[in-house]
């Protein structure tokens, strides 16, 4: 059964940093359970929203609510809200240091018992977690990988280790930048085939033509604002919102819409 997801209003964001403005005016509202690319050249914003929306950059103004919760608001709030969301970064997170199955089941660390915190310190799997961690374990084909230093992993490994980890708490939204921009094509479609069986809200930001076309929906951003906001688009389209010079960040292939 699919677990319930979340909805996001961005209402009238923008943000300043180093005093340029790398959101301006942006307005959003993402069904819950709807997929989302958010797609766009290089430096517009994107992974900026992204990080609006889990409350790791203030707007300037505007605000963001997500399921209502303020990101910004109580501590309490925030706590709550962090535990929902599930994200995978562009340049992934993960603990060196520790193994790919600790690093797993640290997605959920905050429903760890005081036993847990022992067995996984000791390199063990709390039982009750098991058959998650081996299903999405075999689902993205790391099982061989669970037991190693991350450190030690490639860097499309660690990307599938990491979405192992966004998806292991059935999180009610998932935050992903850039998350197969390193995996093989047979391995990005598998990932993107969860993303989207997960039944999660996901906002996911690609150059990827091939995942925009696999979203419900597309938001192109440039410099800043919203150019596009529709299914996905046409190629044409997709020339306008990168405009001439942007072409190189597309990766081409297969146009599946
Ligand atoms: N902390 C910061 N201080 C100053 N400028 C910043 C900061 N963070 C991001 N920027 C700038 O904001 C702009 C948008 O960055 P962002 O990472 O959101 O773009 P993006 O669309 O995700 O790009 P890419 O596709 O290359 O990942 C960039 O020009 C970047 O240099």
């Amino acid at each position: 059964m699919l677990h319930s997801a979340a909805e996001i209003v961005v209402s009238d964001v923008s943000v300043v940093l180093g005093g340029r403005t790398v959101l301006a005016d942006v307005t959003l509202k993402v069904e819950a359970g709807e997929r989302l690319a958010l797609l766009g050249p290089s430096g517009a914003g994107k992974t900026t929203l992204l990080r609006t929306i889990v409350g790791a950059v203030a707007p300037t103004s505007g605000r963001v609510s997500v399921d209502e919760a303020d990101p910004f608001g109580p501590r309490r709030e925030i706590t709550r809200l962090r535990r929902t969301i599930g994200c995978v970064r562009q340049r992934d997170d993960l603990v060196p240091g520790l193994s790919a199955r600790a690093n797993i089941l640290a997605g959920i660390a905050h429903r760890w018992s005081p036993a847990d915190w022992v067995t996984i310190a000791c390199g063990r799997v709390p039982r009750r977690f098991v058959p998650r961690l081996l299903d999405l374990a075999a689902l993205h084909d790391i099982t061989p990988l669970l037991p190693q230093r991350v450190e030690h992993l490639s860097g499309g490994e660690r990307q599938r280790v990491a979405l192992a980890r966004a998806l292991f708490g059935e999180p009610r939204l998932i935050l992903a930048d850039e998350c197969t921009s390193g995996l093989d094509p047979v391995r990005a479609a598998v990932a993107l085939r969860h993303l989207r069986a997960s039944g999660s809200t996901v906002v996911a930001t690609t150059h990827d033509l091939n995942v925009a076309g696999r979203c419900d929906r597309v938001v192109a951003l440039r410099d800043g604002r919203i150019v596009y906001d529709g299914p996905p688009p046409a190629t044409e389209e997709v020339e306008r919102i990168y405009g001439t010079a942007g072409r190189e960040d597309m990766v081409t292939g297969r146009w599946t819409i």
